[in-house]
């Protein structure tokens, strides 16, 4: 009998944001298996994920093409084995911290179609590693500590000048490259910006200042690799309603991406030049749910003040102000917070100001904390800021397709907005 091979097309290597099929031959005609994929993080947490198949009649097996029969994620699910990781130990997320390393991925066949789930899967068929990277060919990793500015910026092979884009994380802080370096490989100059719980930013998130954002701006649109006409920003969560207050008090940004973001300034007041440009939306812990049932989850949804409150109208972000084109992505489920509400309401806000509407992507069965490709869904995980596990919603799989479909218009949206070529690297 001829040994099994198991592979990845069209390479073992590649950047993390691409898709790739995994092969299986010399299987018995018809055979049940069981394909598991496992993933160990920087901080050596594990994830897994596992589904049965069944071989085609040449004993072959083709996830582009060959349904996966139950498990972790069924039907015809090329990438299902990436986006259904679950973390062996409860809250963890995949997130990546260490963008000069790629992910090692080891992935292997074993007899068997039900095994899933046990502890004792079947023998041993074929494995294989595979690796997905976060650094382009060519794209350069520049760490960035000019005056009071903490980045790291990203730049594509070449010497440009490319489209400039700012990239602002959430409440996790800390500097957090990944989205950079991967939107660097589609050919924009990409600055992930800290702005809290870095270095020597503030420990927590006590009070932003629009001066740090305006710095930074300055210091991209500056750059000779940076093409003149206005950059991008791209925020997720909290760093979403800081990329609308970006682009509606500062001049130069042509494009915003607002990723499950709120339409007001969420919870740390926004200063400026000593006085405080907009206050902080905020939160009733009365209304903090405990999810028993989810093991003690947080489930926050209900607890932030209403951004249509007349009394709150000073919080939210004046966006008509800004000459920035808009692209809102939400999920329908998400379990954070309202953010289908949000999206609508900076619309509405918008067109009362007879501003053309943004262009919103609303995704059945997401959850809030959508990322670029192939990051497995995170339905809840833990918050060092709460120290406690919140939950974020959505479904594996719609939010895996969220995640590809939005992914791929954030490309367009930002090549269609910024002035200059783009370029897509190769790892
Ligand atoms: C006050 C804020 C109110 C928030 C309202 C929610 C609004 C949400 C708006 C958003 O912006 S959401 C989008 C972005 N937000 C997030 O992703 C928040 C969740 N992420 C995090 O808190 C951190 O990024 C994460 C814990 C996932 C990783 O942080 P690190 O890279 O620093 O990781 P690390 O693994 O070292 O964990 C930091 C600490 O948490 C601890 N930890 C992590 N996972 C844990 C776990 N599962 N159980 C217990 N402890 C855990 C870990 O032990 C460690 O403790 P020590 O500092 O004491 O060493």
């Amino acid at each position: 009998m001829s040994p099994v091979n198991l592979r990845v097309e069209p390479d073992s290597k590649c950047l993390f944001d691409r898709p790739v099929t995994v092969k299986v031959d010399g299987l018995a005609p018809r055979q049940l298996v069981t394909l598991r994929a496992t993933l160990t993080d920087e901080k050596g947490d594990i994830f897994s994920s596992s589904a049965r198949y069944q071989s085609d009649g040449k004993g072959r097996l083709d996830l582009s093409e060959s349904p996966a029969l139950g498990g972790d994620y069924s039907g015809v699910q090329p990438m299902g084995f990436l986006w259904a990781l679950k973390p062996q130990s409860p809250w963890r997320r995949l997130m990546k911290r260490d963008v000069t390393t790629p992910y090692k991925v080891d992935i292997e066949v074993r007899s068997g179609g039900e095994a899933v789930g046990k502890d004792t899967p079947g023998p041993l068929l074929a494995s294989c590693a595979h690796e997905r990277g976060f650094i382009g060919q060519g794209v350069r990793r520049v760490p960035v500590r000019e005056g009071r500015i903490r980045a790291t910026l990203f730049l594509p092979p070449g010497e440009g000048p490319f489209p400039g884009l700012v990239d602002l994380g959430g409440t996790a802080g800390g500097l957090l490259e990944y989205r950079s370096s991967l939107l660097a490989g589609h050919g924009f100059a990409a600055m992930a910006l800290a702005y809290f719980g870095f270095e020597d930013l503030p420990e927590r998130m006590w009070e932003f200042h629009l001066e740090y954002f305006e710095e930074a701006l300055r210091y991209l649109q500056a750059l000779p690799q940076v093409r003149r006409g206005g950059v991008g920003v791209v925020g997720i969560s909290k760093g979403a309603d800081l990329a609308l207050s970006v682009a509606s008090f500062l001049p130069g940004v042509s494009a915003v991406v607002s990723v499950a973001g709120c339409n007001a300034n969420f919870m740390t007041p926004l200063q400026c030049g000593g006085s405080t440009l907009l206050p902080g939306l905020g939160m009733c812990l009365e209304r903090v749910r405990v999810d028993e049932a989810l093991g003690g989850v947080l489930d926050l949804s209900d607890c932030y003040e209403d951004p249509r409150d007349p009394s709150l109208q000073g919080c939210v972000v004046p966006i008509e102000r800004a000459s920035a084109r808009f692209l809102f992505l939400v999920g329908e489920d998400d379990q954070n917070w309202p953010s289908t509400l949000y999206a609508a309401e900076a619309a509405r806000r918008l067109g009362t100001h007879g501003r053309a509407p943004p262009e919103v992507m609303s995704f059945p069965g997401a959850g809030h904390l959508l990322e670029p490709p192939y990051f497995p869904h995170c339905h809840a995980s833990f918050h060092k800021l709460v120290g406690a596990p919140l939950l974020w919603g959505g479904q594996p799989q719609p939010h895996a397709v969220a995640q590809e479909q939005a992914w791929s218009r954030v490309l367009s949206f930002l090549k269609e907005s910024l002035p200059g070529e783009v370029a897509r690297s190769r790892l």
